[in-house]
């Protein structure tokens, strides 16, 4: 099993050519070039420009390059999608993606334009009407030509369409917020937290870091250089938790074990799923090590 580390992603805004230049020395484990809500209208078409120019000339190392366009209902996204689309960075993340139609539309264009099956999609789903298609949406990653990989919580949006309260917690969200991880894991697509705007309030943002963990978040969007270094930390499997997975691993690898489906450890039932729940920890934690 290999596995592609998300634990830390963080946007610039595509207008910021000291962001962007920065990028490529931060220890996020993606980048998001982003040409829609963190770019005024009149900066744009320059941003466009920009970011495409900064994919193509590469050196962002092991980060994932994603750039964020502009709905394609708006008077950017068409040409965004071209841009990008020539830039060819390994995804293009898609604002609020509420219907599955769009990831088909937008993978038939991608396909058209010749882009390399390395160039994935990623959905921002921050509209109650994604929230309550969830499923729709996750299904399309059934379908090759969606591209789709990763879905991308859009809390701030969230909260505006639905007029929840964006407090410590996140009470008023916490449904949702569940209901999107139920949906991107079931068809296998991997969920990236919402940001956290108070990049100043490092108590909470490691507060809910840990709340992102313990839902089953894959990582969290990130909007400053100093949220990197504790997110890597909370998403990072734990030393003691790998060890537990090497362990349960091992047991059920004992020939005496070879034909049973549950055996007990450090006097705990554990059943061949933990095994394979397990694996994906170790496979994480071995992806982690070789990237640092
Ligand atoms: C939030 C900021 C506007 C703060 O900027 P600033 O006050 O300039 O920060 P600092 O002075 O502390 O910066 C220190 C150095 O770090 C670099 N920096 C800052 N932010 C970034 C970044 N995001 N990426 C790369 N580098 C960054 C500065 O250049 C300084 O470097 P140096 O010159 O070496 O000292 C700013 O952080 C910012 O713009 N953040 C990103 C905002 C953004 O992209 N927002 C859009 C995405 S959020 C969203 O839309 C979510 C979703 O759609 C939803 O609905 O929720
Ligand atoms: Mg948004």
């Amino acid at each position: 099993m290999s596995l592609r580390p998300r634990r830390s992603v963080l946007y610039m805004p595509g207008s910021n050519a000291r962001a962007l230049e920065k990028a490529r020395t931060l220890p996020c484990d993606g980048v998001i070039l982003d040409l829609e809500d963190a770019v005024a209208p009149d900066a744009k078409v320059e941003a466009r420009f920009r970011v495409a120019d900064a994919v193509r000339a590469g050196g962002f190392g092991p980060r994932e390059t994603v750039i964020r366009i502009n709905g394609l209902d708006t008077p950017w996204g068409t040409d965004d999608l071209a841009a990008a689309a020539a830039a060819a960075p390994d995804a293009i993340l898609l604002p609020k993606v509420q219907d599955p139609a769009q990831l088909v539309d937008v993978g038939e264009r991608l396909s058209a334009f010749g882009v390399p099956a390395t160039t994935s999609v990623w959905a921002m789903i921050e509209t109650p009407i994604a929230i309550l298609d969830i499923k729709a949406i996750s299904a399309a990653a059934l379908n090759p030509v969606t591209r789709l990989k990763v879905f991308v919580l859009g809390t701030n949006d969230l909260a505006k369409e639905t007029r929840a309260a964006l407090v410590p917690g996140r009470a008023p969200m916490m449904g949702w917020l569940m209901q999107v991880i139920a949906g991107g894991h079931a068809y296998g697509i991997d969920v990236l937290d919402g940001v956290w705007n108070a990049f100043q309030d490092q108590a909470g943002f490691a507060a809910e870091c840990s709340q992102g963990v313990e839902m089953g978040m894959d990582g969290k969007t990130l909007i400053h250089p100093s949220q990197i270094e504790p997110c890597n930390l909370a998403f990072s499997p734990p030393a003691a938790e790998v060890e537990k997975a090497r362990a349960i691993i091992a047991v059920f690898d004992r020939p005496e074990n070879a034909g049973k489906g549950v055996v007990t450890l450090d006097g705990r039932m554990v059943e061949r799923m933990h095994a394979d729940m397990a694996r994906r920890t170790v496979a994480l934690a071995d992806a982690i090590a070789a990237r640092t």
